[in-house]
């Protein structure tokens, strides 16, 4: 697939510039629905990347560290992966970069996430963590603030979804043939042991009542082509049940299209005088 840059229509205008950590399934799609006045200007790969990888971005520079670029992004998105955050985050935020992350699971790791705090401390860069592939992170966090008493995330997803995952280790993947639980525990594990797939368990914990008071469940369907997310949260606020149907990415069925937009949605913010 080849990668479309959106024109900026005031012409002459100096673009704002982004690095992306990654460039998969949603590091693409970011960059074909980057909004005008962004200009993807770095991307940072992996020191094991293929030549054609770096060939297919001919109009960007490529790293494979943070600090092989001169210049400085106005933002810089992780799109790569629990592993890219554990490689590039602390010097990102260090450089007092703004760092926006989707492998938010990444955090489940309490030792990084208290790198990744005082980096941004010490650098003055921000640690953004997205919403990713589920909403109602707003009103759960806002929720927080009155008191939670319960708070539990359920995650959906077709075999193929799970293929490559822990899942393989629990489960027949090929040969089941009704919706099965195959999971269930904290917010913590299930980040940990499904880094591709329940990052969005990490958000809902670190967004109520945290990772290991988070009770999840991870489920197979063989009928369903959608990634389903389920959150169920009460406290002094009241009560609210969210679920949302997300179409997979066509490039990676275990990323839901709507993690991507929530990509897309951070770039747009660093753009506009109002923020919604
Ligand atoms: N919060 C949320 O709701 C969601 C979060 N995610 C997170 O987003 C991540 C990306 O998703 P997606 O694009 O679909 O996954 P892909 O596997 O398609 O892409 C990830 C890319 O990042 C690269 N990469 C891996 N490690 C590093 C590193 N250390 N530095 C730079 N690049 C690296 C990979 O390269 P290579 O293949 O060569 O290793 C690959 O090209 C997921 O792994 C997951 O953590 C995904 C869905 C939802
Ligand atoms: O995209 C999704 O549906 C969710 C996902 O993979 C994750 O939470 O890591």
């Amino acid at each position: 697939m080849t990668a479309q840059r959106n024109q900026n229509p005031q012409s002459g205008a100096a673009s704002r510039s982004i690095m992306m950590i990654g460039y998969g399934a949603m590091g693409r799609e970011v960059h074909r629905l980057l909004p005008a006045g962004l200009s993807l200007d770095w991307v940072v790969l992996p020191a094991h990347s293929d030549l054609s990888e770096r060939q297919h971005l001919r109009d960007i520079n490529t790293v494979s560290r943070v600090d092989q670029c001169a210049g400085r992004p106005d933002l810089v998105l992780e799109c790569a992966g629990q592993a890219g955050v554990r490689e590039h985050g602390v010097a990102v935020l260090e450089r007092g970069l703004d760092l926006a992350v989707v492998s938010v699971g990444a955090l489940a790791d309490e030792a990084l996430h208290k790198r990744l705090e005082e980096a941004a401390r010490k650098g003055g860069g921000r640690l953004i963590l997205l919403s990713g592939a589920i909403a109602g992170i707003d009103g759960l966090a806002a929720a927080r603030e009155g008191g939670l008493d319960e708070v539990t995330y359920e995650s959906r997803k077709a075999p193929r979804s799970w293929k490559g995952s822990h899942a393989e280790n629990l489960i027949n993947l090929d040969t089941v043939s009704s919706a099965t639980v195959f999971f269930e525990g904290t917010a913590a594990e299930a980040a940990r042991l499904f880094p591709a797939n329940a990052n969005v368990a990490a958000t809902v914990g670190l967004a109520g009542v945290g990772l290991e008071a988070t009770t999840v469940k991870l489920t197979v369907d063989p009928h369903t082509a959608t990634n389903t997310h389920r959150i169920h949260a009460r406290g002094r606020f009241g009560e609210f049940h969210i679920e949302l149907n997300g179409r997979p990415l066509e490039n990676n069925p275990k990323t839901s299209t709507l993690a991507a937009l929530s990509v897309v949605r951070a770039c747009r913010q660093a753009l506009a005088p109002i923020v919604i």
